[in-house]
């Protein structure tokens, strides 16, 4: 990432909207701004695949699912956050398993980039059903858009859910419904 020329990107930014980039509250912004965003999307400079590359095999053809799991995101619509849950089921093939954080993992390195919550959804899963080839993938992201809610249309509160269903879990209707229920239950 090229940090230098965030900085000078911001400071200009600074100056475009009539503030002072010398003044004492400022100075640093610049810098901080460069550092946060290297931070905020270094999901860019990895390949999230690559967490599913540890695979452990063990005898288990049933659902796998992690739920809540925070992440947050930038709309690449506006740069303004959206935040929430991405929701991870799947069902293993042929006892191929991976750690459970591995799944973590990956919705955090797609949600660090510029990004569309469909985007993020259909990445997650098929990043796994590449990785794992499983039964099926479905994934689950509820989110906060920023850009609705202190700007534009204004609406806090409101919600977008969105879905990614691959494999069994699109061609079993109580497959799907099951992992929905799980999801759904607390
Ligand atoms: N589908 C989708 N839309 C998004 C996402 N994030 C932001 N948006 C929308 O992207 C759209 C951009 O619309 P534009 O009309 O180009 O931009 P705008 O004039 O700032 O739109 P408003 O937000 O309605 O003021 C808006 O409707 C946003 O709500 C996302 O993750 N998925
Ligand atoms: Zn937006």
């Amino acid at each position: 990432m090229d940090i230098r020329k965030i900085e000078t990107a911001m400071r200009m930014i600074l100056e475009a909207i009539g503030e002072d980039p010398e003044r004492e509250g400022l100075r640093d912004t610049p810098k901080r701004v460069a550092r946060m965003y290297e931070e905020i999307f270094h999901g860019l400079e990895n390949d999230p695949r690559e967490h599913l590359q540890v695979l452990f095999t063990e005898d288990h053809d049933e659902m796998v699912l992690v739920k809540d799991i925070p992440f947050y995101s930038m709309c690449e619509h506006h740069f303004l956050p959206f935040f929430g849950k991405a929701h991870v089921a799947y069902i293993p093939a042929k006892g191929k398993i991976t750690g459970l954080s591995k799944l973590a993992r990956v919705v955090e390195g797609y949600a660090k980039r510029p990004q569309l919550q469909e985007r993020l959804t259909s990445q997650i899963a098929d990043a796994i059903m590449e990785c794992l080839q499983p039964r099926g993938v479905l994934v689950v992201v509820e989110a906060e858009h920023m850009c609705m809610t202190m700007r534009g249309v204004k609406k806090p509160g409101s919600y977008t859910t969105t879905s990614a269903v691959r494999g069994i879990f699109k061609t079993n209707n109580a497959t799907r419904a099951e992992a929905f229920s799980l999801i759904n239950s607390n």
